[in-house]
């Protein structure tokens, strides 16, 4: 083959029963399967080809349907092992069927098969997951022949609100699968199928879609088929005769294109199989085991195991220990068995390399996902925090984690020792019970010592400590009253069941997303108490909580417990309501913890308690009217010494919490706009933090970029290099500022520096310039780009420079300018860089070097530019020889006959003196000798 037969089709029984042998799953399975007509026949019709009509004639059925050999040839091979109870079919009302099959199956059976279609699997499997059945008592079989959803969808995701459950129950699930084929030879065949599927068929296959494993099959059945032909003509038979030709088939054994081919004395092919386990932690499904058909032989792979449901290390019985229906004469009293089952039920159980927890790697940056295992292992002296190698990894004693793809709390206890007996297990089975709107539902916990830990319910505000500290959130008296409404009920529901909680503390409130408060840590005493007991300061603090008559007995916060200290707590914590602060908050600036817990329990008279002013109360009441007044009224009764004088919960939520949260509807519109309001203004500050900081960096490019460019690099445009056909540029330099720097220290000279062009800087804020850099001492400014201003450049830079040279009297400067073409453009991606380039430039920068001290050096091209407004004065300097540009005719620009309308000079500061810096330094004067040559005219002058 073959497609596979009968006999193959009946391998996934012996697989089963294999199975069974190793794994302890002997009796009690059940096959549950579809009606023919559910099953897709389409995908059938490809098993009929000649080789399997040969088959069907040998077995004299005609239209055999594939799909039903698998339902057929499966509880013929298990019925032969002996293996099977009960076999049910599907009536076609799936839905209500599932629950109703499942029931009846738990009465026969621990393992059941589910021989139908993906969608299918997902529903019972969801029904047997409310039944309780996934939590290890059951195994699941499905038969999947073909891994890869060729079938259609088979996974547990469906993209819909039972995704989390049908992961969760999924898990219960063991998958058989033919082994795919693999190898070259293999693969060079799947190409030439698809090749051959385009040519002729025009069919594409998609991708990442897989060559069916039949069309392999096919070709080695022809293959076969071809031999057992050759033989016949060679021997001199006759092809016609098709039982000689099948008997041929039978019994052999070559390498065909799907691997080793076993075909055995009754025509069944010996096929391979995989079995798959869901992965609890990525949710998929991976080969754990292969079942060979040839020596029927079950090799697990290594590394692998398979992850049984409910913390359990191997397969569930087959049959309970007192029978399916509670009635094993051996186990005497029914109920009573039911209960040790119940308490030896560990689906609870974690393991740790199941649980991940999010680890904050520092200050801003998001949690990154630890197994637990390697984050936990670290010793204990670290306490609170254990730090992972680098020691900004941390895990605090309570951490969020992940857990079957949810997120969970995770608890951290350090136990040195832990007793899996009777009472820890009770208490364990006591909490899974617990089971309300305003309680944090109890998940698992892990008690692998000295590996302990609980998860909970993760509930992402944290808790009422948490929210109630936090100032950004806006807590209206409604809404605190819903809060109050919420212990009230959660108690109410662990005091009608579970009994006395003993650590009732605003930390122990849990506020979930949607603002609903949930008591945790209730219950779990064995298991919560740590080894070690230290009496510091986080001891006392946890007893300012607890009830005074609780306090001599309670070795550890909640040791001791009582319906009545659970009120007291409340107390406790409508005080901390109310104020937003505590408990005790007016003493804690003057006492510690343990001394007002020995005040508390002093028996003072009157008592001890927190106490809050009546101006208090009106600040904390603004606007909330008496709901302030009337919950300190009940924090008083509550507190009360006598804990007999204390209400009880059902009288405190029949008597005193009257209209909190009475219309259901109004209260969660009123938490929703309260968590609204919250958001509202949440979001407004960061928008206004954020379009600060967004003004900031702009501002910050434009400094270092001009506007417009600066705003073309902001909307993501490239800048393109631009030419100008003239500008004029300005360089200064601060004269003799080499030996400057050697005579002073440098944070002298920043200081110079930082005086001089914070004067440069504001002078020229009054200008059409664009300031390019400061390099050192040297300053350069240009006019003219990036925005075009006519003639309008050499008129700004020189008012501008006369500006200076007026400004920066006490420093001694030298101006050069000149006036040409330059190329401008942006370089630079990192720190990017607005720059001039071109030989106007350099002529400018000589024109400053050649210059002389306090003056104004321009070049004729910047004179004759000027001449347009007749007001500038300028004394001809003559000719001058420039480095590299040979002479040029210069000016010395005097000053401007027009009235200057911009007041750089008005309003300034003084300009600093440096009697230090400049001692020496001489006022100029024209006389001043400069070491560069000075042609007289006449020259260009003519
Ligand atoms: N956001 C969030 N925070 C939680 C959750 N559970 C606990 N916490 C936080 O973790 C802190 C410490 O919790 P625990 O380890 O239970 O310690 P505790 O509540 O102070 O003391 P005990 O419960 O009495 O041991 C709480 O104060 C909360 O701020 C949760 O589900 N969600
Ligand atoms: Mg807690």
């Amino acid at each position: 083959m073959l497609p596979p037969s009968e006999g193959e089709l009946a391998a996934p029984a012996s697989v089963v029963s294999r199975m069974h042998r190793l794994r302890n799953l002997r009796k009690g399975t059940r096959v549950i399967k579809e009606k023919r007509s559910d099953l897709s026949s389409s995908k059938a019709t490809c098993a009929q080809p000649n080789l399997s009509n040969t088959l069907l004639k040998t077995r004299g059925r005609r239209h055999w349907q594939y799909d039903i050999l698998v339902n057929v040839g499966l509880e013929w091979g298990l019925r032969k092992k002996g293996v099977l109870k009960a076999v049910r079919e599907l009536d076609g009302n799936e839905r209500e069927s599932c629950e109703a099959l499942l029931k009846d199956v738990s009465m026969y059976a621990r393992v059941v098969i589910l021989s139908v279609r993906g969608s299918l699997v997902r529903e019972f499997l969801l029904a047997a997951h409310t039944l309780g059945m996934t939590r290890g008592d059951w195994a699941f079989l499905d038969v999947e022949i073909f891994q890869g959803g060729y079938w259609g969808e088979t996974g547990w995701a469906a993209d819909d609100e039972r995704d989390t459950a049908a992961r969760a129950a999924y898990e219960a699930l063991l998958r058989v699968s033919l082994k795919l084929p693999t190898g070259d030879r293999f693969d060079e065949f799947a190409d030439a199928v698809r090749a051959r599927a385009k040519q002729h068929y025009n069919y594409s296959f998609s991708d990442g879609e897989e060559v069916n494993f039949f069309i392999g099959a096919f070709y080695d059945g022809v293959y076969l088929l071809g031999m057992a032909l050759n033989e016949t003509l060679t021997e001199g038979g006759d092809i016609r005769d098709g039982r000689n030709i099948t008997k041929r088939m039978w019994g052999r054994d070559f390498h065909g294109i799907t691997g080793h081919v076993r075909i055995d004395a009754v025509g069944d092919r010996d096929a391979d199989y995989a079995i798959l386990d869901l992965d609890p932690v990525t949710g998929k499904f991976e080969v754990v085991a292969f079942f060979h058909g040839l020596n029927s032989s079950y090799k697990p792979v290594a590394g692998k195991a398979i992850h049984w449901p409910g913390g359990r290390r191997g397969p569930p019985p087959d049959t309970p220990r007192c029978g399916f229906l509670w009635n094993d004469p051996m186990c005497q009293g029914g109920k009573q068995a039911r209960i040790d089952a119940e308490l030896n039920n560990t689906s609870w159980r974690v393991r740790p390399e199941e649980v991940l927890v999010e680890v904050g790697t520092g200050i801003g940056a998001s949690p990154a996902l630890h197994s637990i295992n390697e984050v936990l292992k670290y010793p204990r002296e670290y306490r609170c925090s254990i730090y992972l190698g680098t020691p900004s990894l941390t895990l605090s004693s309570f951490t969020v984690g992940l857990y079957k793809g949810n997120r969970v709390a995770v608890k951290k206890i350090h136990r040195k020792k832990l007793d899996l007996n009777k009472k820890l297990l009770w208490e364990i089975k006591q909490a899974r019970n617990v089971s309300h709107e305003n309680t944090a539902r109890f998940i698992g916990a892990c008690v692998d010592c000295p590996l302990v830990f609980v998860l909970t319910e993760y509930c992402p505000k944290g808790s009422l400590k948490d929210v109630l500290a936090n100032d950004e959130l806006q807590l209206d008296w409604n809404f605190r009253t819903s809060l109050v409404h919420d212990i009230v009920q959660g108690m109410c529901y662990l005091h009608g069941g579970l009994g006395a909680h003993g650590k009732l503390r605003s930390s122990n409130c849990l506020i979930d997303g949607r603002f609903v408060l949930k008591i945790s840590d209730y219950g779990l005493n064995t298991l919560c108490t740590p080894t070690d007991l230290i009496k510091d300061d986080t001891y006392y603090y946890k007893l300012l909580w607890t009830a005074p008559e609780l306090v001599a007995s309670s070795i550890y916060p909640g040791a001791a417990a009582s319906l009545k200290g659970d009120v007291y707590s409340f107390g406790i914590i409508l005080e901390e309501i109310v104020l937003r602060a505590g408990p005790f908050h007016n003493y804690t600036n003057t006492m510690s913890s343990k001394e007002i817990v020995s005040h508390v329990c002093a028996r003072e008279s009157p008592p001890f308690r927190p106490v809050v002013s009546v101006g208090e109360v009106g600040a904390a009441a603004g606007g909330g009217g008496g709901a302030a007044v009337e919950l300190l009224d009940l924090a008083e009764r509550c507190w009360a010494e006598a804990a007999d004088d204390r209400p009880s919960f059902d009288t405190i939520n029949a008597n005193y919490i009257k209209g909190y949260c009475d219309n259901l509807m109004d209260d969660l519109l009123r938490r929703m706009e309260q968590y609204a309001n919250n958001l509202e203004s949440l979001v407004e500050e960061k928008t206004e933090q954020l379009s600060l900081e967004k003004r900031r960096s702009e501002e910050l490019l434009y400094q270092v970029l001009p506007r417009p460019v600066a705003q073309q690099l902001m909307a993501g445009e490239v800048v393109q290099p631009e030419s100008f056909e003239c500008v004029t540029v300005y360089f200064s330099d601060i004269v003799g500022f080499t030996e400057l720097c050697a005579a002073s220290t440098p944070m002298q000279v920043v200081d110079l520096l930082n005086d001089l062009y914070s004067t440069f800087d504001r002078i020229i804020g009054f200008y059409d310039v664009y300031k390019v850099e400061t390099i050192g001492d040297a300053y350069m400014v240009v006019s003219g780009l990036p925005e075009r201003n006519g003639d309008l450049h050499a008129r700004e830079i020189c008012l501008m420079a006369l500006a200076i040279v007026e400004a920066v009297r006490g420093f001694v400067v030298r101006i050069g300018v000149h006036s040409g073409p330059v190329c401008a453009g942006v370089v630079g991606v990192k720190m990017p860089h607005y720059c001039l380039f071109g030989d106007t430039v350099n002529t400018a920068s000589r024109m400053e070097s050649t210059g002389q001290p306090l003056r104004i050096h321009l070049s004729e091209n910047t004179r004759a530019l000027l001449d347009q407004w007749g007001t500038f004065v300028v004394e001809r300097r003559g000719e001058v020889e420039l480095k590299g540009r040979g002479r040029m005719l210069t000016h010395w620009l005097l000053h401007c006959s027009e009235p200057e309308a911009r007041p750089p000079t008005q309003g300034l500061q003084p300009p600093p003196q440096y009697p230090i810096l400049f001692p020496t330094l001489p006022q100029p004067a024209l006389s001043l000798q400069v070491p560069y040559l000075v042609v007289e005219p006449p020259t260009l002058a003519a």
